[in-house]
């Protein structure tokens, strides 16, 4: 039998946390050691013997959190928020002075939502007009959404390769806002509603037609298998994966 995988969820008492501890518990093949918050000591996940930590705390500490989790040889499953390219570049970095460690950076870990961002992707170049709308919870401190960016950015490249030329948009006067933010020159509109999880819209349009991809969160359980495969995986892929698609055979 393997080695039981020692678990420390960082973002412990949040939404995403308390889910991920109640997940990790069940799992046969893991051993939760650790749970901490903001106010707790980054060192008590050596203390407990972690093996690998799980980031879900604030884009503001899960950069720090994980640069700690490399700098001391654990494995690193992250959801949070925040990992920009440079980020992830300097990660990168720091990773090859560790290199039998691997962090997976999960924009989104429920499997309709990668699938839904492959989709677009496979679909962007096709349409001559794409744009994102992402619908979140209120309490949600970041936007665009990490998926939102990340679905963009594929759809960005997907594009590019292809050599399809940018949406086209005639608007000469807007108020601040109105169309959005544009991450690689993809306009992506976020609400925030009370009643939400998480929700993202896909629209694609060419002429005289319309193909909507839709991806809904009804409960962060639609998380959990994603984090498990994560924990799972991660030891075995050195390095940074962004995404959990890298995880995943999408192909057909
Ligand atoms: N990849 C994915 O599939 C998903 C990713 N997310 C992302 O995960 C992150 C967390 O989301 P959510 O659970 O809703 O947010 P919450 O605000 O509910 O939880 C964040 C938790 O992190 C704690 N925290 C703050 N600072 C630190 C720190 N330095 N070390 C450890 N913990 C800290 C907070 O404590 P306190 O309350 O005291 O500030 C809080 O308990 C967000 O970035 C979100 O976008 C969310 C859902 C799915
Ligand atoms: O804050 C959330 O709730 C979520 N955050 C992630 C994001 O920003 O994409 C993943 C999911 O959308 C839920």
């Amino acid at each position: 039998m393997s080695a039981q995988i020692k678990v420390a969820v960082l973002g412990a008492g949040g939404r995403m946390g308390s889910e991920a501890i109640t997940a990790v518990k069940a799992a046969e093949d893991m051993e939760l050691v650790a749970a901490l918050g903001r106010n707790d000591e980054l060192r008590a996940v050596l203390d407990a013997g972690a093996t690998h930590i799980v980031d879900l705390s604030v884009p503001a500490a899960t950069e720090q959190n994980v640069r700690f989790a490399v700098e001391n040889g654990l494995h690193a499953v992250v959801g949070t928020t925040g990992w920009d390219d440079q980020k992830r570049e300097s990660l990168c970095e720091l990773l090859q002075s560790k290199p039998d460690v691997g962090v997976l950076i999960a924009p989104n870990f429920a499997l309709g939502a990668v699938l839904t961002s492959a989709f677009a992707a496979t679909a962007a170049k096709y349409f001559e007009s794409v744009e994102i709308i992402e619908l979140h919870h209120p309490n949600k401190v970041d936007a665009p959404s990490g998926t939102a960016v990340r679905t963009a950015e594929l759809i960005a490249t997907a594009r590019q390769d292809a050599g399809v030329a940018p949406s086209p948009d005639a608007t000469e006067t807007q108020l601040d806002g109105a169309r959005g933010a544009v991450v690689d020159g993809v306009h992506v509109h976020s609400v925030r509603l009370r009643g939400l999880v998480a929700h993202q819209e896909v629209l694609l349009g060419g002429p005289g037609e319309q193909l909507t991809l839709r991806h809904d969160s009804f409960d962060r359980a639609s998380f959990m298998p994603g984090v498990l495969l994560g924990l799972r995986t991660v030891a075995s892929r050195p390095g940074l994966t962004y995404g959990l698609d890298g995880y995943l055979e999408l192909g057909a």
